[in-house]
């Protein structure tokens, strides 16, 4: 294998094997039209671009009376001519009348302030104003919020609650979206049964498919799953090729460490290629990505806290250049210590986290438990605190903190 450091004892750098994965990572080509109302989570394939003015014409923020101020004075009493409902359009508003409005009605022509209700007092059919409006006051300009021409969503943004809105806004009810991926979950280990079955001398329950589905469903993959696959290179390999018929990207746990009931990367490196196996980073060192034929592949480690760690600090990441997203990076803000570590290691380490105010200041400090092999204490977690490699930690230092609120959707 060219270029790959699956052979030396050198383990890559967190920061330049995620620059590796995504420099690699292929999006794919075909994209759907599908109804607004369904593209919740997807990726959009093309600019959503307005035709219209949002809002159409200019309407009034207030329930009121729409004058000209011209025809105003302190104290003054006006008629009122017309009564115009929200989904009414009013007529000219004549010279030295006012009329009745209600927030979202469009203002009539020849009006050019709202008075709010609270402010006149209504006696009959006319109406008295305590004082004189500026011009434009509680009237909210045609394309205020959106002109014509303008991108409302851009290429690459995964779509949530706010874009739909925004996009229904403009009057478009279907978007070009890349289809969604098909990710197949392999999970090995002799040890692995599935909850609901009585778990054996020597057994243990399979949490880590359970996590990966959860994470690859968040982000609007489709998820395969065939079983647990037993400790053997025959079975690794069956799995592995039928995953590559079928699916865009194939995620494994287990099997990718060193020991010889890890047939994980011997069968990839038989059935593809090994570019990269061993990285800088606490828990998750012995993560894998190749190609198992033409079909990307990511090996995490067995440990759940490693799984935890891998999937949303490197597989979603390229997940989500798979998918087209423009927004790939985990976002993180930096928050201070509130801890300190003598001794420093010679990998980033991703500490399950939990976040608390102290005297008007933030503080991460990790939850109890931080072995990988233990996954409960992630729940008590609020997301990942970043100590990077070489680094030792003062109190009061300040860390990289990737919440999981962004990480897991
Ligand atoms: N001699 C060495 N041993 C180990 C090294 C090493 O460098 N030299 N690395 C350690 C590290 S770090 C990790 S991480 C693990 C990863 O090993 P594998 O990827 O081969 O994972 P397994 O051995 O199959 O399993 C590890 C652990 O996780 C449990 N497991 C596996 N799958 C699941 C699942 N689906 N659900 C729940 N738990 C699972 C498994 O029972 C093991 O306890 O290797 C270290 N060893
Ligand atoms: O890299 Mo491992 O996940 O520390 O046990």
């Amino acid at each position: 294998m060219s270029g790959c450091s699956c052979d030396s004892d050198a383990l890559m750098p967190f920061a330049e094997a995620l620059e590796t994965l995504l420099a690699s990572a292929q999006c794919i080509s075909e994209t759907e039209t599908v109804l607004l109302d369904q593209a919740n989570n997807r990726v959009l394939a093309e600019p959503v671009i307005s035709k219209i003015s949002v809002p159409p014409a200019a309407n009034s923020a207030m329930d009121g009376y729409a004058v000209n101020i011209e025809s105003l004075t302190a104290g003054l009493c006006l008629p009122i001519s017309q009564r115009i409902a929200a989904g009414e359009q009013g007529v000219v508003l004549q010279p030295g009348t006012a009329a009745r409005i209600f927030t979202g009605s469009e203002i009539p022509p020849g009006a050019n302030a709202v008075v709010m209700q609270e402010r006149c007092i209504r006696q009959g059919d006319n109406v008295t104003f305590e004082g004189i409006p500026e011009a434009g006051a509680n009237i909210r300009p045609a394309g205020q919020d959106i002109q014509p021409g303008r991108c409302v969503a851009e290429k690459g943004a995964r779509l949530d609650g706010r874009h739909q809105g925004v996009i229904a806004s403009v009057g478009i009810n279907r978007v070009k979206v890349y289809r969604r991926l098909r990710v197949e979950i392999i999970t090995t280990g002799d040890e692995l049964v599935m909850p609901g079955e009585i778990c054996a001398g020597g057994q243990i329950y399979n949490s880590n498919y359970f996590v990966l589905r959860g994470m690859l469903e968040a982000l609007g993959c489709e998820v395969i799953f065939t079983g647990i696959i037993g400790d053997t290179l025959t079975e690794t390999r069956e799995a592995l090729s039928l995953a590559a018929e079928r699916a865009d990207l194939i995620i494994s746990s287990g099997g990718v460490s060193v020991g010889e009931e890890d047939y994980v990367k011997a069968a990839v490196e038989s059935l593809g290629e090994l570019d990269l196996w061993r990285l800088a980073i606490k828990p998750g060192k012995p993560l894998a990505y190749g190609r198992v034929g033409q079909v990307p592949f990511l090996g995490l480690p067995g440990n759940p806290g490693a799984v935890l760690v891998t999937f949303l600090m490197i597989a979603r990441p390229y997940l989500l250049s798979m998918l087209g997203s423009n927004s790939v990076e985990p976002a993180c803000f930096p928050v201070k210590s509130g801890f300190t570590r003598d001794k420093p290691i010679a990998r980033d380490e991703f500490l399950r986290a939990s976040l608390e105010w102290s005297e008007g200041q933030l503080y991460a400090a990790p939850v109890h438990s931080q072995s990988s092999g233990v996954l409960s204490s992630s729940v008590l977690a609020q997301g990942f605190l970043r100590i990077p490699a070489q680094q030792k930690v003062c109190e009061n230092d300040l860390l990289p903190f990737y919440p999981f609120d962004g990480l897991l959707s």
